[in-house]
């Protein structure tokens, strides 16, 4: 289960680091892209390829580092179909060099199409229409209540995937919405998300006391995650906003548990584009991504030290 073997794969690499998989072509080294161009011409297949080939190069820099992936489908959907088989390549790319895959989709709708969403990401054994590659764990909305959200969960308890709620997001304007307090429950919507993360912790918690249900809590908000941290205590973190949304690191320690385990926290822009310029060789960029990979776990990892918080 994605729970399960998150945990195991923190402590056998020693790392908590999620590498966000963003590919912005703006910020793409420009041999990449003059490959790319060369090949397809500036087509959206182009940009597949270009896409796909930076991804490589920075799984293959990552892959022994740190225990899992995330790319955001936005920037794959830019390129249409030739977009999503650059997603799926980087997905099966990722799962064969040991690393697990969230999918940052944020999706949630009524409950039928809420299903088709979660089949989209989680393949459905008895469709043989369907491809096989699934990822481990996909984001979701919950605005629009249980029934956007049931239906992720249902099909995540039969192949043994995760879902991912977004609980408190990194972004500047979370608060509007999120932090609202509700007359009726005295809660803030965040809040009532947790409870109902909490109602659905039975049959969801694996051997290491972890559920497929995690929570989006951005790293820049640390002390509604202490909170969130004691609500929630089952469920993994999802902790996006180090990096370039200036996230402290060392703050970090307030999303996880007081055994050391917990969160995963993510970083895209500054591990994608670490190079020091566009026009920097491919030895360059290799290099600044894995050294910055090293470096971010080392922070991480003396900050939870700091708390008490190292799990090994
Ligand atoms: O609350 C949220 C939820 C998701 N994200 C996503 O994480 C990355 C962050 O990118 P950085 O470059 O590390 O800032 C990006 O894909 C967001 O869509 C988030 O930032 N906050």
């Amino acid at each position: 289960m994605f729970a399960d073997n998150y945990i195991e794969k923190v402590l056998e690499r020693k790392s908590h680091l999620c590498v966000g998989l963003d590919p912005d072509l703006k910020q793409f080294p420009t041999y990449i892209l003059n490959d790319a161009e060369e090949r397809y011409g500036k087509t959206p297949q182009g940009a597949a390829h270009a896409i796909y080939e930076f991804n490589k190069l920075v799984i293959d820099q990552v892959a022994d580092l740190v225990p899992v992936v995330k790319p955001q489908l936005s920037y794959y959907e830019v390129y249409g179909s030739a977009g999503l088989d650059a997603f799926w390549k980087t997905v099966t790319y990722a799962h064969d060099k040991g690393l697990l895959v969230i999918a940052d989709a944020k999706r949630g709708d009524i409950d039928s199409t809420s299903k088709a969403y979660a089949q989209a990401f989680f393949k459905d054994k008895n469709n043989s229409w369907q491809d096989s590659e699934e990822v481990d764990a996909v984001t979701v909305n919950p605005f629009l209540g249980r029934d956007g959200i049931d239906p992720f969960l249902e099909v995540a308890k039969e192949n043994g995937t995760g879902v991912i709620v977004l609980v408190k997001t990194s972004n500047n304007s979370s608060g509007e919405y999120q932090d609202k307090i509700t007359i009726e429950d005295d809660e803030s919507i965040s809040e009532l998300v947790c409870d109902y993360i909490v109602s659905n912790y039975p049959d969801s918690i694996g051997k290491h006391g972890y559920s497929n249900i995690g929570a989006v809590v951005g790293a820049t908000y640390p002390e509604q995650a202490r909170n969130f941290r004691k609500k929630i205590s089952n469920s993994l973190f999802l902790v996006p906003g180090i990096g370039k949304q200036g996230g402290d690191i060392d703050q970090l320690a307030n999303s996880f548990n007081e055994d050391g385990l917990g969160a995963i926290i993510s970083s895209s822009r500054a591990i994608n584009y670490a190079f020091p310029s566009i026009e920097s060789g491919e030895e360059e960029v290799k290099n600044s991504i894995r050294n910055i990979v090293i470096e971010t776990n080392q922070l991480i990892n003396e900050s939870l030290s700091k708390a008490n918080k190292l799990a090994w």
